[in-house]
């Protein structure tokens, strides 16, 4: 067995892989992006076999890349865009449908009956989730709803319900391994996080047999064995967490009251509330962080569903920018927006807003607003609602922020970062890998392997490259917020007609 972890990141918009020596260094990245459907306007869907093939690409290019092969690596870890969601045949393989991405809003129907039903309180108490399209329940519903005779298929046993982890390890192990981790099973609404089971009265509620469930492992230890044909050598799936989970890891937010927050797609700010789960009473998630050696973690979670995939949508929708990192360079060209606020609602604000129905909106334009003032916006929407999140987040853990850890594609952006320090007037820390998501999977991954030792040994090789201190003035940073909160609820129920 050789000292070498290989980190698989499937994230929304690509799949990643990344090899990690001893020293925790990368030492190879290999990335491709796939396609995004959209079937509808609100619905977001990818081909499950793009995720699995452009998973499997990445792996082989990125151990090509490290000159490596499968006798040199101690394991492999897992982590994954959460909730989207993927029924197959368990005898063929095939997908009964395409994988419905967490961002997609199709099931906001399904949402409503379930409030009028009474059901929002007993979620909440059981999941730590809102009600919201956003969770893999629903989503499961609606495939079985539509998809003619599956919902019988699924009573007989021939059917599997997988997140993208247990979609990925079931076909990396040769059909073996039907498995999650609690990460990710905290993410379906169908998981009790208190008790650690599926939970039956969830699963009547949502009419869904528990023969399509996977088994619910802890999140640092044997998944299954990754099939020779993928690497030509078999090799041990040692750790999987849901993306955010692992990024959480990656960072070494180890102890309570410790956070981060992934600029990706989305953002998504979490904080480790130790062994004891967190009721959230300001619209925040109560989570599973992992598990480990027979022990719970919780956080707290504000979810941002649009992200760096605004920037996304200014480059290709919008065609006002080439490369998303542009956006720095364009924004910087003008001192201000000039009173033009985005609010990126594309699909529906999560945290702490849950309001399904608000869309996107450009407002405060005026004859002198241009194409940079629209690109900075964009970019300061993506701060504002970091701050949404984190006054919730102070309120419920009672715990005040001095730094904020960052990570994640778009914490590149030094625009960015220093207008989210100013906005928050908190300090903000980028550590020397922002790859901490896939760090994390590898952590957890090279735990479990024995490559590193514990968690003391992780936070030892944890490095800050970057700080972003509060610069701006006060008077200046509420009058900025306040314009925002103004734009946000011009923005709320749009789409309910
Ligand atoms: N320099 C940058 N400035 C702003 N946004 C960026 C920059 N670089 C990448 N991004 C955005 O970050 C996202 C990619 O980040 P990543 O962590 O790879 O996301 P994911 O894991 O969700 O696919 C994209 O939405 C992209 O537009
Ligand atoms: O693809 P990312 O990194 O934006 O993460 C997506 C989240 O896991 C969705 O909950």
């Amino acid at each position: 067995m050789g000292k070498y972890i290989v980190a698989l990141d499937q994230g929304t918009t690509s799949s990643r892989a990344i090899v990690f020596d001893e020293l925790g260094q990368i030492v190879a990245v290999s990335n491709r992006e796939f396609e995004q459907i959209y079937p509808q306007p609100g619905w977001i869907e990818h081909d499950p076999m793009d995720i699995l093939n452009t998973q499997v690409e990445v792996l082989r290019e990125v151990m090509v890349r490290a000159g490596l092969n499968a006798s040199n690596l101690s394991g492999v870890g897992i982590t994954n865009q959460r909730e989207t969601t993927i029924i197959w045949d368990k005898k063929t393989g095939e997908p009964i449908y395409n994988a419905i991405v967490w961002q997609c809003r199709r099931t906001a129907s399904e949402i409503e009956k379930l409030e009028k039903d009474g059901m929002a309180g007993t979620i909440k108490e059981k999941t730590g989730l809102i009600l919201d399209p956003y969770f893999s329940g629903t989503k499961i519903k609606w495939i079985l709803d539509h998809v003619p005779g599956s919902r019988e298929r699924a009573a007989r046993g021939e059917l599997m319900f997988g997140t993208v982890d247990t979609w990925l390890i079931w076909n990396l192990t040769g059909s073996r391994a039907h498995v999650t981790d609690y990460s990710n099973a905290s993410r379906t609404m169908l998981y009790n996080i208190h008790d650690l089971c599926w939970d039956e009265e969830l699963l009547r509620a949502f009419d869904i047999p528990i023969e399509l469930m996977p088994e619910v492992l802890p999140s640092s230890g044997l998944f299954g064995v990754m099939n020779t044909s993928i690497l030509g050598g078999e090799v041990p799936i040692f750790g999987v967490a849901g993306d955010q989970h692992a990024a959480l890891f990656g960072q070494t937010c180890f102890e309570p009251g410790m956070a981060k927050n992934t600029y990706g797609t989305g953002c998504f700010l979490l904080m480790n509330t130790g062994t004891e789960p967190v009721n959230s009473k300001n619209n925040l998630l109560t989570t599973i962080a992992w598990g480990i050696g027979g022990q719970v973690e919780y956080a707290l979670e504000g979810s941002i569903f649009m992200g760096g995939a605004t920037v996304q949508w200014l480059r290709d929708e919008m065609g006002l920018i080439e490369k998303s990192s542009d956006s720095e360079e364009v924004a910087r060209s003008v001192p201000d927006t000039d009173g033009v606020v985005l609010v990126p609602a594309f699909t529906g604000l999560g945290a702490p807003h849950w309001d399904m129905y608000s869309r996107g909106i450009i407002v405060g334009l005026t004859r002198g607003a241009g194409r940079a003032h629209i690109v900075r916006a964009a970019l300061e929407a993506i701060a504002y609602q970091t701050r949404d999140v984190l006054t919730a987040m102070e309120a419920d853990s009672g715990i005040k922020l001095n730094t904020l850890r960052v990570d994640g594609g778009a914490s590149a952006n030094g625009f960015l970062m220093q207008f989210q320090s100013d906005i928050l007037n908190v300090t903000v820390e980028r550590p020397k890998i922002i790859e901490t998501t896939a760090l994390g999977a590898a952590c957890l991954a090279g735990l479990a392997a024995g490559v590193w030792k514990d968690r003391e040994e992780l936070k030892a090789r944890y490095a800050i490259s970057a700080h972003f201190d509060p610069q701006m003035p006060e008077q200046e940073r509420e009058g900025k917020y306040r314009l925002w909160q103004r734009a946000v609820k011009r923005s709320l129920g749009w789409a309910e007609q």
